[in-house]
């Protein structure tokens, strides 16, 4: 049997037409240009969650949340169960997303996420790794028994500002039928996050370093899925946050980190995310609605404060230009998941529960982005927000201070060392601890990164201290021996469509997919 939140729709649509969840991974974007996702959210009861999810070791807890959004006819539960054992086999940690308790002592209540102990040392692996293994079982099964000439191919084309085009190609690297291309904004990401897409040898992997932004980019990889003459062709998938398979595995480190600061008990618990596109952010908001008492939600973002700003004013601007910052993951001017939030404030606020009204509220919005830069929302619209959300922003001065400060305060362990994203979201969770001056509350900050990928701003904020060496307190052995590997990079001269079409048409029939 299908339940409600098995099958999929699109944030722009509003036709009654829905789609499967396979459908929804494979296709990545919709047609109309709008994302997927499952119009109802499932609920979990308190009894089941403190009774029994609590319990769970990381595996069998995605297991329980992901059954929920994808049907055993789709995937049948040994199978779902084999693909999430192997996605985190990868990982360095037992506990997949350990979280490191009290770092600043036993007063602040304050806990750090970590969330970079997969492969490619950043939060995205937690989902790249199950969706590189989703994208082939869903090949093996409709290429099974076919000759080699009607095999299904899918080519993958993704968009970074530095990590998730590392976590993508360490997910889909050497996996039959599909490419990956990754496009990325030149001199914006920093040397060892290059290094890490860039010295993968497998030919079915290419790196584009596009002179441009990352919204550039991004933009880019949008009108590629648009362009239907050219999807049909490559069959285009998608390996950016807009794949909600993304935002489905992001989910259970939610209910897992909470578990774990609260001992298994229903608590007074906030999380702070450091957000760029609002995937992350995103995959709190249905634990959240999924029925994990979470009581806030706080958004924190760096000097690019689309998501700041309209948490406060309720209007979705997009900025002139992209600030370039200590954490330049995230110096992202639209945030693209921020879509399939609005959609549910739609439905929840403006519609009366009609999806297909949601989806005709949420087509103007975009509608409007487009064709002037922003929307305004309703007054009801940025309540709703409200009352699931806060944002912070942080500057790039104080992203420096929460790495030397935490370095110099932190307990468990000693010298505790951030990457600057996660300063951001520490900087932010330190601002509500004082502003809540409340010790029944617990904070769970996450830490979307090894503070090995952003040498620069650690060292900036670090090298005064006469203990500390990133040789040998940050660099992991692993990240050390890429400087010497050979580089595969493509230079792009323009970020302009045509041009990327075109060098993909040429480096498939180099790959010969
Ligand atoms: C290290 C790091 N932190 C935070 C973010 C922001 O996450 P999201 O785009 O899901 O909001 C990103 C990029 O996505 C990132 O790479
Ligand atoms: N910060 C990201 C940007 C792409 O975001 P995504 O989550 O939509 O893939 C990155 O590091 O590439």
């Amino acid at each position: 049997m299908i339940t409600p939140s098995q099958v999929y729709r699109s944030t722009r649509s509003s036709d009654e037409k829905t789609y499967s969840f396979e459908d929804v991974v494979i296709q990545g974007l919709a047609t109309d240009g709008g994302l997927f996702l499952p119009p109802v959210i499932p609920q979990v009861s308190q009894e089941t969650l403190f009774g029994k999810w609590a319990k769970l070791s990381f595996q069998d807890l995605a297991f329980e949340i992901m059954r929920l959004y994808v049907s055993q006819d789709e995937i049948p539960d040994a199978d779902l169960k084999e693909l999430i054992t192997r996605s985190y086999s990868t990982f360095r940690s037992s506990k997949v997303t350990p979280l490191a308790k009290n770092v600043t002592g036993d007063k602040e209540n304050l806990h750090v996420l970590e969330l970079f102990h997969g492969p490619t040392y950043a939060f995205k692996d937690v989902a790249l790794q199950f969706l590189g293994n989703l994208f082939e079982y869903f090949l093996q099964r409709t290429n099974k028994d076919l000759p080699q000439e009607q095999r299904k191919k899918i080519t993958v084309v993704g968009a970074t500002s530095g990590d998730t085009g590392s976590a993508a190609i360490h997910g889909l690297r050497g996996k039959k039928d599909v490419s990956v291309f990754i496009l990325y904004p030149t001199g914006r990401i920093s040397p060892l996050q290059e290094e890490q897409m860039t010295t993968v040898p497998d030919k079915n992997v290419q790196t584009l370093s596009v002179k441009g932004t990352f919204d550039m980019c991004q933009d880019i990889v949008k009108a590629i899925f648009g362009d239907k003459e050219f999807n049909t062709r490559h069959n285009v998938g998608a390996v950016n946050s807009i794949n909600w398979a993304r935002i489905l595995s992001q989910i259970t480190y939610y209910f897992y980190s909470y578990f774990q600061a609260t001992g298994g008990k229903s608590e007074r618990v906030k999380f702070v995310v450091p957000s760029g596109n609002f995937g992350d952010m995103l995959a709190g908001y249905f634990a959240k609605k999924m029925g994990l008492p979470i009581e806030k939600l706080v958004i924190a973002t760096n000097e690019n404060d689309i998501l700041d700003r309209f948490l406060k004013t309720g209007l979705y601007e997009r900025s002139d230009e992209v600030a370039a910052t200590y954490s330049p993951a995230m110096d992202i001017l639209i945030s693209s998941n921020f879509e399939r939030f609005l959609w549910y404030l739609a439905l929840e606020n403006l519609a009366q529960g009609d999806a297909l009204k949601a989806g005709e509220i949420c087509n103007n919005w975009f509608h409007q982005l487009k064709t002037t830069g922003k929307f305004l929302v309703d007054k009801a619209i940025l309540e709703g927000a409200s009352k699931d959300f806060a944002s912070e922003r942080v500057s790039n001065s104080e992203t420096l201070d929460t790495i030397k400060n935490m370095y110099q305060v932190s307990e468990n362990p000693r010298h505790y060392i951030l990457d600057p994203h996660t300063a951001v979201g520490v900087c932010a969770t330190q601002r509500l601890i004082a502003a809540d001056n409340d010790n029944s509350i617990k904070y769970i900050s996450l830490s979307t990164a090894h503070p090995a990928k952003f040498a620069d701003a650690v060292n900036k904020a670090l090298s005064s201290f006469d203990s500390y060496s990133f040789e040998r307190d940050v660099l992991p052995e692993e990240l050390k021996k890429l400087s010497v590997l050979d580089k595969k990079i493509k230079l792009v001269e323009r970020a302009d469509l045509k041009l990327v079409e075109s060098i993909i048409d040429e480096e498939c029939s180099k790959m010969g997919l």
